[in-house]
């Protein structure tokens, strides 16, 4: 659609704009409506013009990490993002394994957020440090294991993330004493993770993290890493809850375990909900299965991109299937956000 065109026909009966058969028929909204037409039309010519949405997908395809099972898919929901702009857009992100590396270079296993814990007490307090890994060598194991559903895995869940906040809030753990322990911690971002978060935060896009682990932990992270948490970040997590001592006292409810990362625990009330209202394109990123639905929640009528980082072996086909069948695009044994982070480009350079 050609701008000059369309505003001929605004212009080219000689009434005024004024007059009560002119206003009758524009309403503002309508004329607010075919305005959002125009700039849309436009940016789909200038799409076209660049090629941007081929030229990115013959650049994801090139790179060695990823699987792309329907490529056709992809492009098709990367042409809506790129269209839409970054004022359309909202990045709905897990926190363990996706933001943070899941291990480092000389493949040992780094920690999240509730490892911080298990890392840190086992140093202070042996006894109690032990009966934080008994934990997770217990209930690891049974949240990632392919005989059990995951109804079957939902009690474990619960038992496990019940028990590690109670040993938490009976040991009145101080703030002051757990962001120390995030300092001496092996939480370590994903290569790039900085620049990315900080490159939502210059382009107005709303980055919510989307954690089952604790959300505080992230946020005394975020702010030893980059000086302060990005007013464009937000959280939706379980929050260690401090008495007037700052000692630990209870955990915010409801509880969010891996299972249950869904509209069921958003609070429609958050106070960021405002924020990413009308965003109607997502890109939701994750590195387990029960991260698939974290848009499920967020009102909107675009598409949401899937990018799962897969961890586990590449022997285990059965399980790289299946996130070859949940994830528009998976990552494999990838410790850095550049994928992510040359769509989000991408989308920002067309408007
Ligand atoms: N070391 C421990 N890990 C735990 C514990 N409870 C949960 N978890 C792990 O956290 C992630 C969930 O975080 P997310 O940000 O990825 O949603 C989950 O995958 C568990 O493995 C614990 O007590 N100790
Ligand atoms: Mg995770």
């Amino acid at each position: 659609m050609n701008t000059a065109k369309s505003t001929e026909t605004l212009t080219d009966t000689p009434t005024s704009l004024d007059s009560p058969p002119f206003a009758a028929m524009f309403k503002a909204s309508e004329i607010v409506n075919a305005a959002a037409a125009i700039a849309e039309a436009e940016c789909i010519e200038q799409l076209k013009k660049t090629d941007a949405v081929p030229l990115l997908m013959n650049w994801l395809l090139g790179q060695e990490s990823i699987v792309c099972s329907d490529p056709t898919t992809v492009a098709a929901k990367l042409r809506k993002m790129v269209v839409g702009g970054a004022g359309k857009t909202v990045v709905i992100s897990d926190f363990d394994y996706t933001l943070s590396r899941f291990a480092n270079g000389s493949g040992e296993r780094l920690s999240t957020t509730h490892g911080v814990f298990d890392d840190n007490v086992m140093r202070l307090k042996p006894e109690l440090g032990q009966k934080f890994v008994d934990l997770k060598n217990k209930y690891y194991p049974i949240e990632f294991c392919p005989k059990l559903t995951m109804e079957e895995k939902i009690p474990h869940m619960e038992k496990w993330w019940g028990t590690s906040h109670s040993l938490i809030v009976n040991e009145k753990f101080s703030k002051h004493t757990i962001q120390d322990f995030v300092r001496q911690s092996r939480i370590v971002f994903k290569d790039g993770a900085e620049d990315f978060i900080q490159s939502l935060d210059a382009h107005n896009i709303p980055l919510v993290i989307f954690s089952a682990g604790i959300g505080n932990i992230i946020e005394y992270f975020l702010e030893q890493k980059l000086g302060a948490i990005p007013r464009n970040t937000h959280f939706i997590s379980n929050m260690i809850l401090f008495d007037e001592d700052e000692k630990a006292c209870a955990f915010s409810e409801p509880l969010i375990h891996t299972f249950c990362k869904n509209s069921s625990v958003i609070q429609k009330e958050a106070p960021f909900f405002h924020e990413i209202n009308g965003r109607v394109n997502v890109i939701l990123l994750g590195d387990s299965m029960g991260d698939i639905h974290m848009d499920v929640g967020v009102e909107r009528d675009g598409p949401t991109l899937k990018v799962g980082y897969y961890n586990g072996s590449l022997d285990d086909t059965a399980a790289l299937q299946h996130y070859k069948e949940v994830y528009d695009i998976v990552l494999i044994h990838d410790p850095t956000l550049n994928v992510a982070q040359k769509i989000v480009d991408v989308i920002n350079s067309i408007h």
